[in-house]
């Protein structure tokens, strides 16, 4: 049993009798959802099947009022989120050591370890993670897995590639909400047009290992995405709950082969501050351990600028945030946290 200061090592969560002091968050009820009570009805963020007729308004409400929604019909395989699922137990399954073995190195974004947010935080965060941010996860597989190296390489690049067809797809249909069409942003004119991939993205696999005491500790504290939008894949257990003004926290309920998507900053500053970049987080469980997978897309290949999106700057309201890539936005992010987004807003904002 671990004593109360001990350093307890994250590949072993899962294996503890007692919450270590580390872990121990204090939340005031403010953080807890409201207890169920008959009269309450359940919100939830809308679950949208985007073969439907109405798709383009269906996301565009959703995207204003939630910043959030969950995906039906979205064309990706069942085998293939079972496949990426499965590939995530067996890395999270294996021993603390051989786990650290691809731990992630100061300078790399890549590799095995806590959530990179967990700077920002005094308290220790219930869960563990692989983040595949670019070419180098490859040599990490290959000391994980030297054996089935060729076949976890490969689901990770067939999912890459189906999540780069959704994201464009979403890109496309979310913008028809606001008006405009992929022709009226620079960027994504040519992504559309050229065989290159959508550009930058990182893959993060979550692990939430069971947990003796869930209601004091905290899986993934409260924060937004950075990128433009997460497509995310829940394992068929609840945890990530997402923050609304008038309702508090709201959980995102599983269900089997729906996937999740949220807004990101960036594309919040696209939108000119009109969808709100979701601030969301992830709860534990006493009994059942709990995987995601996040697909983060952060915008176009090379060093591209994101900005609100001119043609729907003017009419509307002045410009709120100066153009900023992707890089610039995480160096930003991982200095000032949650006060990135105000860190590039316009000071004297005009038309
Ligand atoms: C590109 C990135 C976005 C991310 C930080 C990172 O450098 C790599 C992991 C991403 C992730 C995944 C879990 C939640 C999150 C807030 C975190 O701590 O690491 C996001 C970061 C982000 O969107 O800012
Ligand atoms: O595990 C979850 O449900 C949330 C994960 C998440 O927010 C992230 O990876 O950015
Ligand atoms: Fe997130």
């Amino acid at each position: 049993m671990p004593s109360i200061n001990e350093d307890v090592s994250i590949g072993n969560l899962g294996s503890l009798q007692t919450l270590p002091d580390s872990f121990t968050w204090k939340l005031t009820a403010a953080d807890s959802i409201l207890p169920p009570s008959s009269a309450a009805v359940k919100e939830s963020i809308p679950v949208i099947d985007l073969s439907d007729p109405d798709v383009t308004n269906l996301l565009g409400n959703a995207c204003k009022t939630w910043g959030a929604f969950q995906i039906a019909n979205h064309g990706v395989s069942q085998s293939l989120l079972d496949d990426v699922e499965s590939l995530s137990k067996t890395f999270f399954d294996m021993p603390s050591e051989r786990k650290l073995e691809a731990a992630s190195s100061n300078k790399g974004v890549s590799g095995y370890g806590e959530p990179r947010i967990s700077l920002f935080f005094e308290k220790k965060m219930w869960s563990e993670g692989l983040t595949i941010a670019d070419g180098s996860y490859r040599n990490q597989f290959l000391t994980i897995w030297p054996r089935d190296y060729t076949k976890y390489c490969g689901i990770i690049e067939e999912y890459k590639g189906e999540m780069e067809k959704l994201a464009s797809r979403l890109l496309s249909c979310i913008l028809g909400s606001l008006g405009v069409t992929v022709d009226d942003i620079e960027w994504a004119k040519k992504t559309e047009k050229s065989e290159s991939k959508m550009g930058q993205s990182v893959i993060r696999l979550n692990h939430y290992p069971v947990c003796p005491e869930p209601e004091r500790a905290m899986g993934l504290a409260a924060h937004t995405d950075s990128c433009l939008l997460t497509i995310l894949h829940q394992s068929n257990m609840g945890g990530l709950q997402v923050f609304k003004e008038e309702s508090g926290w709201v959980t995102v309920e599983p269900i089997p082969g729906v996937l999740v998507v949220n807004i990101g900053d960036l594309f919040h500053i696209l939108s000119n501050g009109k969808f709100p970049s979701v601030v969301h987080r992830a709860r534990v469980n006493r009994t059942k351990s709990r995987i995601s997978i996040a697909y983060l897309w952060g915008g176009p290949a090379g060093e591209v600028e994101i900005s609100p999106i001119s043609k729907i700057v003017g009419p509307v309201g002045p410009c709120l945030y100066r153009p900023v890539t992707w890089s610039e936005y995480l160096r930003i992010k991982f200095e000032v946290f949650d006060k990135a987004l105000d860190a590039i807003g316009v000071v004297n904002p005009t038309n």
